[in-house]
């Protein structure tokens, strides 16, 4: 066999478990992974599956996963949804649900999130209340969807008073990151989806973070270092998965950055011209290190080097940077009382007391907040 025709073959480079009991299930990582959907699908036993996918993925992997399920034996239907975090609506839920139950999706079947993580959130949750709950299987396509959320179980999508504030816990019964489809992925889609692969050095792993700082290209290029950050990234995640599903401890260190992120996502309006979910993670991280140094928790150092990686591969480090600006520090601090975290009316930040050194923090004055948020935006 040639080398092209073996490596069109689907190969199973990485398996990471995400240990969760009877409801434990594999993540398998790889390339042409799509081109076994359909035989993965049949061995869970399901008869016909809902796929749900967005323009983009459609038109340029569909056909891969369709051709999959038919070999299979399997029946399907798909239900597009226009690409973008917008897609994570009310309107757009109920489109995808409506769609499924024409499909007559059994609760015996499965539904396909194809896509990247608007996809993987919107699906998973229509699956979590289709029927009171059928099985999901993620196959996602862009970077931030192979490492972070097609892992872990929350789906949700957004409310005009906040991100993700509508959901439900429900775990995928499979995941598919097939590494092949990175290759049509923008590169301004493959820098976002990279802040949440550093996140995972600086939650707890300072060796990681210097393999990446290292080798700064290591996510961005087809080949075994890049299946080695996902795979990396998914193992951090399912360990933590693992021990506090629901998020009642440190599941919320997988949070680092984003109750800054999503304050800023929030008001911009979701408008993905200006600032994507990846970018705001960024700024979000380079901001809870800079607020960790500003309250004499964080050597300085460990934050500039955080800022200097992030921007060595083109990602925004200040509020600033977004294109048309944002709103005061008051207003991003308004978005900030909407966060999940919110405990007894105050609010949880993660800090960090350097690089791999995140903690929980429930006991920040929320003055000292809002005047870092002043800083920040002067
Ligand atoms: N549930 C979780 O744990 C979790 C974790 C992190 C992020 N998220 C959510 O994920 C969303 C962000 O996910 P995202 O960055 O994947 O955004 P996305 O789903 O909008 O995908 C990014 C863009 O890339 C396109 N795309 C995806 N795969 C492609 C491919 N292979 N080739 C070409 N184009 C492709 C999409 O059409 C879209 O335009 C946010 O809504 C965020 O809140 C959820
Ligand atoms: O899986 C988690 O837990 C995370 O926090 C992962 C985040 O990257 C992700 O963006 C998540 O959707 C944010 O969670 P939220 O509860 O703040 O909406
Ligand atoms: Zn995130």
């Amino acid at each position: 066999m040639s080398l092209a025709a073996s490596f069109a073959e689907p190969q199973v480079a990485e398996r990471v478990e995400v240990g969760l009991g009877a409801r434990a299930y594999d993540i398998l990582i790889g390339p042409g992974l799509l081109a076994s959907a359909g035989e993965r699908i049949a061995a869970l036993g399901a008869r016909t599956v809902g796929v749900v996918t967005d323009e983009n993925v459609a038109r340029l992997h569909l056909a891969t996963v369709e051709r999959s399920l038919a070999a299979a034996g399997l029946g399907f239907s798909t239900v597009t949804v226009p690409a973008g975090e917008p897609s994570k609506s009310f309107g757009r839920l109920s489109e995808v649900v409506d769609g499924l139950l024409a499909a007559r999706i059994e609760r015996g079947d499965v539904v396909l999130a194809l896509g990247g993580g608007v996809v993987g959130d919107l699906a998973g949750f229509a699956a979590a209340i289709l029927r009171r709950g059928v099985r999901c299987v993620q196959a996602p396509t862009s970077l931030l969807a192979q490492v972070d959320s097609s892992v872990g179980g929350k789906t949700g999508i957004n409310s005009v008073r906040g991100k993700n504030l509508i959901g439900a816990f429900h775990q995928p019964s499979l995941v598919l990151a097939d590494v092949d489809a990175l290759d049509t992925l923008p590169p301004r889609e493959l820098r976002a989806g990279y802040a949440e692969v550093v996140k995972y050095g600086l939650i707890d792993d300072p060796a990681f973070f210097a393999w990446l700082e290292a080798r700064p290209r290591a996510a961005f290029e087809p080949g075994q270092d890049r299946i080695r950050a996902i795979a990396t990234s998914c193992r951090a995640k399912a360990a933590v998965v693992a021990r506090d599903e629901h998020e009642t401890g440190d599941r919320a260190l997988l949070n680092l950055g984003h109750t800054f992120g999503h304050a800023l996502e929030a008001d911009v309006a979701y408008d993905g011209a200006r600032l994507i979910h990846g970018e705001g993670v960024a700024i979000g991280m380079a901001m809870a290190f800079r607020f960790s140094v500003s309250l004499g928790l964080c050597p300085p150092e460990d934050a500039a080097r955080v800022e200097r990686h992030l921007e060595a591969v083109g990602l925004p480090t200040s509020p600033k940077a977004i294109p048309g600006g944002v709103g005061s520090a008051d207003v991003l601090f308004g978005h900030m009382q909407q966060d999940k975290k919110v405990s007894r009316g105050r609010l949880t930040f993660i800090l960090a007391r350097g690089i791999g050194r995140s903690f929980v923090a429930k006991d920040v004055d929320p003055a000292a907040a809002l005047a870092f948020l002043k800083r920040e935006l002067a």
